[in-house]
């Protein structure tokens, strides 16, 4: 077979991603690396840094020009962070493989203090997400959350210069970036629960490509599978309005899936929980009605608040 191109982004975290997935192909095949070519992608999310991405047009920012290269035959899959795909892909495209996941918590990076919990009242806490912030917020309303965005030293830098006192980040990607060593407190999934997707390396492919689905079928983690198919059902019912900041994650042990989610006001003051558990063979129905039942409970009012 000729090389196989994995398309992704330049980010360092995206790269080692894809090297990961390389990693993971050549074990599974016994291949050589130059078996693969990891094509980077600029994608206009790496690109916009003046404002927040929710208002830049969300989601499929980091992913258009990687899918345009798939669908072009420039890339034969595409690696991909799961928690920034959208639920809806382009025509002729799947996710069909996720690697098994790393943990999916939020890690925090305290300046001066190493628990969140140490912060002073009023300290000023950096996240660019909408999730994070509605959270700390719920969590701490004394905090002044400002947005945060750039990538992890970029991050660090700006603790350095006191911009701010800590910020949040996803564990799993400190951990595949090699920079565990900056985490100071992880936030507990009760009280911080994380991005449907969080964590899990998904892989993007051409619907019907049988030669591509032979080789990824052997790297492709069932479990993590399932949980991300509850995950983004849950996601998908509940995604009308990108302004509602969503958490959500499953776990599974065996035949069984436990599922948790969340939808909070961006101010933190309203959030409706939910917890489900069920078959993992019924891992999109589980997601689904979660949604249904969260949706239930919120009423339609606490959507549109913000839309
Ligand atoms: N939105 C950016 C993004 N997409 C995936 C990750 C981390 C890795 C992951 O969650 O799999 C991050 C950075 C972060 O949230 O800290």
């Amino acid at each position: 077979m000729q090389t196989l191109k994995i398309g992704t982004r330049g980010s360092p975290l995206a790269l080692a991603q894809a090297h990961e997935t390389r990693a993971r192909l050549m074990q599974a095949h016994g291949l050589p690396e130059q078996a693969f070519e990891v094509v980077p992608i600029s994608t206009s999310g790496d690109r916009i840094q003046d404002r927040p991405l929710s208002e830049a047009g969300g989601k499929g920012l980091f992913t258009k020009e990687i899918e345009e290269a798939l669908l072009d035959g420039r890339i034969d899959i595409a690696v991909h962070s799961s928690k920034d795909m959208p639920t809806v892909l382009p025509d002729g495209l799947e996710l069909i493989t996720f690697l098994p996941r790393e943990d999916a918590r939020d890690a925090f990076i305290g300046k001066k203090v190493k628990r969140i919990v140490d912060l002073p009242r009023g300290a000023v806490v950096g996240s660019s997400s909408l999730r994070r912030q509605a959270l700390l917020r719920r969590m701490r309303p004394d905090f002044e959350v400002v947005i945060f965005r750039g990538n992890v030293q970029t991050r660090l830098r700006k603790l350095d210069e006191g911009v701010a006192e800590g910020t949040i980040l996803a564990y799993a990607g400190l951990k595949r970036l090699g920079l565990e060593h900056v985490v100071t407190d992880l936030m507990p999934l009760e009280d911080f629960p994380p991005a449907p997707g969080q964590g899990a390396i998904g892989i993007e492919a051409r619907i019907g490509d049988r030669d591509v689905e032979r080789m990824l079928a052997a790297i492709h983690h069932v479990p993590t599978g399932q949980a991300l198919t509850c995950e983004r059902a849950f996601l998908a019912a509940l995604d009308g309005s990108c302004r509602t900041p969503i958490a959500g994650h499953a776990t599974v042990a065996g035949e069984k899936l436990s599922f948790d989610g969340l939808i909070i006001s961006p101010d933190g003051t309203e959030s409706h929980e939910v917890r489900l558990e069920g078959e993992a063979a019924d891992a999109a129905e589980i997601g689904l009605d979660a949604a249904r039942r969260v949706r239930a409970r919120a009423g339609a009012k606490f959507f549109d608040g913000w839309a």
